[in-house]
């Protein structure tokens, strides 16, 4: 799967609000139907390195100053920079190549419209089919997402819902347009853990059946280990490790990324955040050969 080339390839990404690099030279990449976890402490930069991807960063305050990310996911599958096109080319792409869903759905849903006018509406602007059709793409996306009953679920408004089936009616949202690339940001913090691994599951079930590349943003290293085919390990706006799965787990390089793990939580103690670990000069003089390889680039593996 590695050798075709990436659906997305962010490359030396740096986004500044003010005197705060939000990024800082951050690279990644996303393959076809993979899972990339994007780890790290609060503030480290995961969620303006995903709304760079869609074009989404508010500027100003925020400016871009490096960078290229391109994309893969368009009908010819020509490589396309994502930051250079223009606003009307980007409303293409998002939602209907890439699509994000955020840890609170009512960033995404509209209050005042039935989730089923909502899930019709982005399906008629991004896919080429009547209004009856899509109106029966918007039901098969509920039933997909494993909502009872999903034609009378259509004329709902979202505040009537329970936190967990908002979550849902994002995640039909979201994959009703079938994306080639499903930004995640933290989607299941806000959710007890029984509905949050009943979320992360169907986000599987529906990956491995649509091929879908997923992009998981989070602190949670138990969600890492379950989900995740390659991680990236991001601290002050920067990428320290990019490793698989296992090899993060078994032999993770960074003294950072060690910090992380030694304070992952004992089953039944998830923290609210990841605890901060000093990855500075105190960690890096008892670690002078990672020291090296840091100013060298980070750690890239796989
Ligand atoms: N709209 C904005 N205006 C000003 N600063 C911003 C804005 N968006 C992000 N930042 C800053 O950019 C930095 C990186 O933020 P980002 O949201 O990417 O972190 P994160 O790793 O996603 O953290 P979290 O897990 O808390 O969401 C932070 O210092 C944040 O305060």
């Amino acid at each position: 799967m590695q050798d075709a080339p990436p659906l997305l390839e962010v490359r030396d990404l740096t986004v500044r609000f003010g005197d705060v690099v939000a990024a800082d030279g951050v690279s990644m990449e996303v393959h076809a139907g993979e899972t990339l976890a994007v780890v790290g402490e609060s503030g480290s930069g995961k969620s303006v390195t995903a709304m760079s991807v869609l074009g989404l960063i508010p500027e100003p305050p925020g400016e871009t100053t490096s960078g290229e990310i391109w994309w893969r996911g368009g009908a010819d599958g020509d490589a396309i920079d994502l930051l250079a096109q223009p606003e009307k080319r980007m409303r293409r792409v998002r939602g209907a190549q890439i699509a994000m869903i955020f840890q609170e759905p009512m960033t995404s849903l509209n209050p005042v419209y039935t989730i089923g006018d909502q899930i019709t509406e982005a399906v008629l602007l991004h896919r080429d089919v009547s209004p009856g059709e899509a109106e029966g793409v918007a039901r098969d996306a509920l039933q997909a997402v494993g909502v009872a009953d999903p034609a009378a679920r259509l004329h709902e408004y979202p505040h009537q819902a329970s936190g967990g089936m908002r979550q849902r009616y994002m995640i039909a949202m979201a994959l009703a347009c079938r994306p080639r690339l499903l930004l995640a940001d933290e989607p299941t913090t806000a959710l007890d853990v029984t509905i949050q691994a009943q979320i992360l599951g169907l986000l599987r079930t529906l990956q491995a059946e649509r091929g879908m590349a997923v992009m998981l943003i989070t602190h949670d290293l138990g969600v890492v280990a379950e989900n995740a085919d390659r991680v990236v390990v991001m601290q002050g706006g920067r990428v320290l490790e990019v490793a698989g799965v296992d090899e993060l787990f078994a032999d993770p390089r960074h003294p950072y990324t060690r910090g992380l793990l030694a304070a992952m939580p004992r089953l039944g103690h998830t923290p609210e955040r990841l605890p901060t670990v000093p990855a500075g000069a105190a960690l890096d003089r008892r670690e002078g050969a990672c020291l090296q390889e840091v100013e060298a680039g980070h750690f890239v593996r796989s």
